[in-house]
């Protein structure tokens, strides 16, 4: 049996503005901050020890995983970066606010935009200010590698080989793997472990800064899954995620 570890990132500035946020790189609030160093508490009480960890080219997540490693007196660990396991590209929509689009748009085209498997959002332009193919964080990248959007799909198409070249190779040589992560990165993740179909995956919210401890067999086929902590406030923070992108009443 191995255990993984997935973690999304705690609230970041632009989670608290309730605004897309994609491949920007937000800083997490005070109350990000304190729900990572929570997961770092959780994690310690129930004595789970780490080999290895990974976590996303951008920093709500980087600082989220250090303070959890901080908290659990394991800051010494290797940290492996991966632009792969950044967040779902959300093009155009990145910085406009979650309820205004649903105000505009209606919920429901909000919820395709957020949660559909293969529908993208309006993809930037290359020569929009946003788009980071000049960003020297992605600079190994081919051009077409920066995405101008994505749809969960595209996320997985980039998610998924890693898993498979670097995660899973380690994990099968024995290495406890915590990785930190990002809603929708993690959502790519949990459909291809758990088998959740194209439909289902739309009802699946990851909260923030909540550890979910994977129990794999040899196989890295699931045997058990749960978040830590209380199972009514894990409810209502991934019905609080789902909830972001409703108009307001
Ligand atoms: O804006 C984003 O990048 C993500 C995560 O915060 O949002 P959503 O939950 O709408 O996919």
């Amino acid at each position: 049996m191995h255990t993984l570890v997935l973690l999304r990132h705690g609230e970041s500035t632009w989670n608290l503005e309730n605004r897309f946020t994609g491949w920007t790189d937000v800083d997490l609030t005070p109350t990000g901050v304190t729900q990572a160093r929570d997961a770092g508490r959780l994690l310690k009480a129930e004595g789970f020890e780490f080999d290895l960890c990974y976590t996303s080219v951008l920093k709500r997540a980087i600082w989220t995983l250090w303070h959890c490693l901080d908290t659990m007196d394991r800051t010494w660990l290797p940290v492996v970066n991966r632009w792969q396991l950044n967040e779902r590209h959300y093009g155009a929509l990145q910085g406009l606010n979650k309820a205004d689009m649903a105000q505009q748009y209606g919920d429901a085209q909000v919820l395709v935009w957020r949660r559909s498997y293969d529908t993208p959002p309006p993809p930037l332009t290359a020569e929009d200010p946003r788009c980071e193919r000049s960003d020297p964080r992605y600079s190994g990248l081919s051009t077409e590698q920066v995405p101008l959007t994505e749809c969960l799909k595209d996320t997985v198409a980039r998610v998924l080989p890693l898993w498979h070249e670097e995660l899973a190779p380690q994990i099968r040589s024995g290495k406890r793997l915590l990785v930190a992560a990002h809603g929708n990165s993690m959502r790519a993740l949990v459909k291809y472990l758990d088998g959740i179909s194209d439909a289902d995956i739309v009802g699946v919210n990851i909260p923030n800064g909540i550890p979910l401890v994977y129990t794999l067999d040899v196989d890295l086929k699931p045997v058990a899954k749960r978040y830590l902590g209380d199972a009514e406030a894990v409810a209502a923070a991934a019905a609080a995620v789902a909830a972001q992108g409703q108009a307001r009443p």
